[in-house]
């Protein structure tokens, strides 16, 4: 178990062993339910974390042991059964880095005193460890791996574990071992079925496949599926057979598993290779990593093998783990957070999308506040609850997204989601006939959300425009786009609709005749452009001080600005030639297009002298974000951390490459901060960068 030390970002400690004997207590508890049941309290990460606490506790204190401990036992020791295995089935010792396996391998070299001629790697499968016993071709049984030398009979699952036929394709005794999972496809359907059921749906996939392996006797069926990844002779097998499992190396098993009819790996993106140098592992090690999110089942790791029987045999085992394969563990990709609230967005096709507000929690290298929630019937279907615990799953780029409720940690304080009756962009009604809820008015509740936005305060400031105005406006067919206020209304046509009588159509006719005389960077902001709100607008303004010289500018001249980096730039460029019959329109109509007090920038072949952007304390500067920000910092989110970098006279970016000048690594910082220290760049706290740029923190 001492690989267990560096993946968990925060350890701790027991003090004494009451404190010992609570953790031990508490580890055989979610372990039982971990295998049993899927109902576990703790993610794996805070469950590896306890384990670590005890077996630190236990070196510490070797004669305080209890028996119950679950260091160095498959399982934890937390399960047991009554079917013995021919051979044991063991659990996989650990490795979490490049070194790590590096070590272990030339361990297991020393081991068996000879270099290992090959290396199995594969991916490791995210589900349970099964034994599944063939009689003359037929699927006579299934075990489960229990304690390791006796599991559990859970004959009674077959027939829905896809991948395990009821016969294979020539009539053999043996037995295959491999691992019972469900896809994510699968998992959601299982969901849906148990929550129609009146069940509590499973936190995750691992957890559905363990609970629903061992059920009986439910009224309704829900399919895994299994992969291969052993295959070993039972006592009625044929002799010259068994000869032959005992002495083929691991890769020619998975062959002959396969031939079987019997799923393996080899039917994915990640087929299990041969490889015969520590390099190409650890390369296919990263391969197979990096195809980690879009596989349609879910893998906490790769596992390596040496692939030769006389290697195995050489190495042999121990009582938890075999010597001759390792597990190189990935970091988690799944979290039990809160769920704090829902927010419903609408798109600009006047879709409704609910979007799940979390407790912030670092996943996969950073910290996930935000998770999707597709529709509706999605939050239905998984029976969420504002306050629930929630698994949270994100890899590398993909959206996070929430699993389900861990539904036994419920308080009984949770609330339930109130759908909007409303939509809450534009206040009309819901088009709900369709999965994903619409706005009514369609792509209207654009305009009416954008015609309000311009209208705002801080913007054109348009007295007596306020949302319920522009819905009569945008409803009467008198206004589909922010010159139209300017350019197509009349008074007469104001006059014509409800509720506008003299006084106020006066009263609005001469707001509207003001709100021309607001200054560029009102307008600009007005006009909503993606990526740049109030201070951004305000910033372009001044830089460019008229509305010609913002579109004359390219994306370069645009990165001038100082706050806009490489990524948005070409964004607002975009944008604003996409507002470009809007701007002639508005022009037009005698709104400004200036800037009081500030001067164009150079022009084009002069010196370039911004001195906002070339000087700042961050200046030349490509700075990545990683972990979570504390002190100062503490209430920026990513992209306001982002915006400090930009306004700062540095670049911002996403990933630590030898390019990289300095990464800030806040509490939870994980792989980029090891990519930083492996590349030797620059690291600072979340306190050290905001010292470096105090002047630009309000
Ligand atoms: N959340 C909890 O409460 C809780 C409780 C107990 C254990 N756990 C988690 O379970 C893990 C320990 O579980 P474990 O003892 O089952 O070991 P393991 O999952 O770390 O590794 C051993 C298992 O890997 C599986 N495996 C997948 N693909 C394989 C392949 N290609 N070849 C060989 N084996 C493959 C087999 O089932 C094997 O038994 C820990 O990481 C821990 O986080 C969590
Ligand atoms: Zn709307």
């Amino acid at each position: 178990m001492e690989g267990m030390t560096t993946t968990s970002a925060v350890p701790f400690v027991l003090p004494d062993a009451a404190a010992y004997a609570q953790a031990v207590a508490d580890a055989r508890r979610a372990s039982a339910a971990y295998y049993e049941g899927g109902t576990s309290t703790l993610d794996d990460d805070a469950y590896d974390r306890l384990v670590r606490a005890i077996t630190v506790y236990e070196t510490e204190h070797p004669d305080e042991v209890l028996a119950d401990s679950p260091s160095g036992k498959v399982a934890g020791g937390a399960v047991e059964g009554d079917v013995p295995h021919t051979v044991p089935m063991l659990s996989l010792d650990n490795v979490f880095s490049d070194e790590e396996f590096t070590t272990w391998s030339a361990s297991l070299e020393r081991r068996i005193g000879r270099e290992v001629a090959s290396w199995n790697v594969q991916p490791k499968l995210d589900g349970l460890a099964i034994a599944a016993r063939y009689e003359g071709g037929r699927l006579a049984r299934l075990v489960t791996r229990g304690d390791g030398t006796a599991g559990e009979d859970v004959s009674h699952a077959a027939g829905t574990i896809e991948g395990l036929p009821a016969e294979l394709t020539e009539p053999v005794t043996l037995e295959v071992r491999g691992e019972v999972l469900m896809t994510t496809a699968q998992f959601e359907y299982a969901n849906e079925v148990r929550t129609e059921h009146g069940g509590d749906p499973f936190a995750n996939p691992r957890n559905a496949a363990a609970g629903t392996l061992r059920a009986k006797d439910r009224a309704y069926t829900v399919p895994m599926t299994f992969f291969g990844y052993g295959l070993l002779a039972l006592p009625g097998t044929d002799e010259a057979l068994a000869a032959r499992l005992a002495e083929e190396a691991h890769g020619a098993l998975m062959d002959r598993t396969a031939a079987l009819g019997i799923n393996t790996p080899a039917s994915t993106d990640v087929p299990g290779v041969v490889l015969t140098s520590v390099e190409q592992v650890l390369e296919r090690v990263e391969a197979i990593a990096a195809l980690r999110a879009d596989l349609p089942f879910g893998i906490d790791g790769i596992v390596v093998k040496a692939d030769l029987a006389a290697d195995q045999a050489t190495a042999g085992s121990g009582t938890r783990a075999p010597r001759w394969a390792v597990a190189f563990k990935l970091p988690a990709v799944e979290k039990i957070t809160r769920l704090l609230a829902v927010e419903w967005n609408v798109g600009r096709t006047g879709i409704i999308a609910p979007r799940a507000v979390l407790e912030p929690v670092e996943l996969d290298g950073s910290t996930v506040t935000y998770a999707t929630l597709h529709n509706p019937a999605d939050i239905t279907r998984r029976g969420l609850r504002l306050g629930d615990q929630v698994m949270v799953y994100k890899a590398g780029d993909i959206i996070p997204r929430i699993e389900a409720p861990v539904a036994h940690l419920r308080t009984g304080e949770e609330q339930e989601i109130v759908f909007p009756a409303e939509c809450p962009q534009c206040g009309s009604g819901i088009d709900t006939s369709e999965q994903r809820w619409r706005c009514e008015r369609g792509r209207n509740c654009h305009v009416v959300a954008s015609i309000s936005y311009a209208a705002g305060r801080d913007q054109l400031d348009i007295e007596g425009l306020g949302q319920t105005r522009v819905v009569q406006l945008v409803e009467a067919g008198l206004v589909e786009s922010l010159p139209d206020l300017f350019d197509r209304l009349t008074r007469e046509q104001l006059l014509g609709l409800e509720r506008m009588g003299e006084t106020s159509t006066d009263n609005l006719m001469a707001a509207l005749e003001r709100a021309k005389t607001q200054p560029l960077s009102r307008v600009l902001c007005a006009l909503g452009v993606r990526g740049t709100g109030r201070s951004m607008s305000r910033r372009i303004a001044r830089h460019f001080a008229t509305m010609d010289n913002i579109r004359a500018a390219d994306a370069e001249a645009m990165q001038r600005v100082d706050g806009i980096g490489a990524e948005k730039a070409p964004v607002i460029v975009a944008e604003l030639a996409e507002l470009a019959a809007q701007i002639d329109r508005l022009a037009a109509a005698g709104l400004s297009m200036t800037e009081p007090g500030a001067t164009p920038p150079p022009a084009e072949g002069t010196e370039e002298t911004d001195a906002a952007a070339d000087a700042g304390p961050l200046a030349g500067m490509k700075v990545v974000v990683t972990g979570a920000m504390t002190g100062p910092l503490e209430k920026l989110s990513r992209n306001q951390m982002n915006e400090l970098i930009e306004r700062a006279g540095g670049k911002s970016s996403g990933s630590v490459s030898k390019n990289t000048s300095l990464v800030v690594a806040g509490e939870g910082a994980g792989s980029k901060r090891a990519k930083a220290e492996d590349l030797g760049i620059r690291l600072a706290t979340p306190d050290e960068f905001a010292e470096m740029v105090a002047g630009l923190l309000d």
